[in-house]
C-alpha cells in the first residue's frame, strides 16, 4: 500500500497504535523538522508508526483562492522530504467543505481515534484545526483524556534570537534575503519539479529556458535570480532563472524559468532543483523582444559574476 494518503479512508489503519504529529509543514523549516524528529523518536520507543498529517490544499489556500498566501514547496517536495526523514505515512489531506466543515473534536475523534488509534499526538506551537480553528492543544489533551492518547506541544525553535516560522520565511523571500531564508530553513531555498515545455521561444531570443509550474499556486518569490540547478550533471550548474507571469510576453501564470550557463541538452521532462542565491531585480513589462532580451544579457553577465565568487556549499 501506498504510504502516500489523500483521504481519511483511504489511509492506513493502525490496529497497534499510532504517533501522529499535524501542522502545514510548508517549507518543512527547522521548527517542523524538530516536530517531525520528535515524533520520530516518540514513535520507535512505542514500536508503532510514526504518521505526518498534513492539508492539501493548505487551508489558507482554500479560504482565499483569489489571494492565496505564497507558497513555499509543493506537495511532492514536501511529501519527498518527510519520506526522507523516516515518516511511515503520510496524510495529504484534501482540504476541502467536507475537512472544513468538522468540528475540532470529531475530527480528532473520527481520525486521530478510530482511524489511527494515535496513542500521542505532537504539534506545534500555536496549532490550530477544525471547523473555524476551534480546535487547539487543550482540545486535543481533552479528546486524548477520554480516548487514551496524550497530546503535546513542542516548544518553538529559536534560530539567533527569533523564532522559526513560515511567515518570516516568506518575508526573508521577499527581500531577497537567502541568507534569513537558509537560517531558518536548514538548508539553502529550492524550488524543485520536472522541466515542461514552454512557448519554445526562449531558444529564439538565445536563452533557452528550463521551465517549471506551480500548479495555480502562488510562489513566495518573485523577480530574477542567480541561481544553482541540480539534477543535471553531478554538480551543480550556475544559471539565471526568472520567476514571474511574463507581462512582455502576455504570459498569466506564474512559471520558474532557468537558463543553465554553458550547457547545451534536452531538459524536458527531467527533475531539477532551483537553489536561489541571490535576487537581481523585479520582473519588468518591456516594450519589446529586444530591450528584454538586452536586459537578459545583463542578467546573465551579473548572475555568472554573483556564482564566481560563491564558494557553492554541497546541497544534500
Ligand atoms: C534572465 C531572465 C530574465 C527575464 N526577465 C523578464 C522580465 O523582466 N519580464 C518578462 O516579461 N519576462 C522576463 N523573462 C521571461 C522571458 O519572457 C521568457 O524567458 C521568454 O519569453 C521565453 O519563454 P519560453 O521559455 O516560454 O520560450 C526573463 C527570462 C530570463 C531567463
Ligand atoms: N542552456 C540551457 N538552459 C536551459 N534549457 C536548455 C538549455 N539548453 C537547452 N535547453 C533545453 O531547451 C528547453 C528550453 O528552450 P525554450 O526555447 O526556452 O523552450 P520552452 O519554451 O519549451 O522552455 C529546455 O527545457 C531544455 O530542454
Amino acid at each position: 500500500m501506498s504510504r502516500l494518503f489523500r483521504d481519511v479512508e483511504g489511509g492506513p489503519r493502525c490496529p497497534h497504535g499510532s504517533v501522529v504529529c499535524i501542522g502545514a509543514f510548508d517549507g518543512l523549516h527547522l521548527g517542523h523538522q524538530a516536530l517531525v524528529r520528535h515524533a520520530l523518536a516518540r514513535a520507535r520507543v512505542l514500536d508503532v508508526p510514526c504518521v505526518v498529517l498534513s492539508f492539501e490544499p493548505l487551508p489558507r489556500e482554500f479560504f482565499a483562492p483569489n489571494d492565496p498566501p505564497p507558497r513555499l514547496m509543493l506537495p511532492r517536495t514536501k511529501a519527498a522530504r518527510l519520506f526522507e526523514m523516516g515518516v511511515d505515512q503520510l496524510g495529504l489531506l484534501r482540504f476541502d467543505r467536507r475537512l472544513c466543515s468538522l468540528a475540532a473534536e470529531e475530527f480528532a475523534r473520527q481520525v486521530l481515534v478510530h482511524r489511527l488509534d494515535a496513542r500521542e499526538v505532537w504539534v506545534g506551537p500555536e496549532f490550530r484545526f477544525g471547523k473555524a480553528r476551534g480546535g487547539d492543544i487543550g482540545v486535543l489533551q481533552s479528546v486524548g483524556r477520554a480516548h487514551g492518547f496524550i497530546a503535546g506541544e513542542i516548544e518553538p525553535v529559536q534560530v539567533d534570537g527569533e523564532r522559526v516560522s513560515a511567515t518570516r520565511i516568506r518575508q526573508a523571500l521577499r527581500a531577497g534575503d537567502f541568507e534569513t531564508a537558509e537560517r531558518f530553513l536548514g538548508r539553502p531555498y529550492a524550488i524543485g519539479g520536472h522541466v515542461v515545455p514552454g512557448k519554445q521561444l526562449g531558444r529564439t531570443l538565445g536563452f533557452p529556458t528550463a521551465n517549471l509550474r506551480f500548479g495555480g499556486r502562488t510562489p513566495a518569490l518573485s523577480g530574477i535570480y542567480a541561481t544553482w540547478v541540480h539534477g543535471v550533471g553531478d554538480a551543480p550548474r550556475a544559471s539565471v532563472s526568472s520567476l514571474g507571469t511574463r507581462p512582455t510576453v502576455a504570459g498569466v501564470e506564474p512559471l520558474l524559468e532557468a537558463h543553465l550557463f554553458d550547457f547545451d541538452g534536452d531538459l524536458y521532462g527531467r527533475r531539477i532543483e532551483v537553489e536561489f542565491v541571490a535576487k537581481l531585480r523585479d520582473e519588468l513589462k518591456f516594450s519589446d523582444l529586444p530591450a528584454l532580451t538586452a536586459q537578459m544579457h545583463r542578467d546573465a553577465a551579473q548572475a555568472r559574476e554573483i556564482l564566481s565568487k560563491e564558494q557553492h556549499h554541497a546541497f544534500a
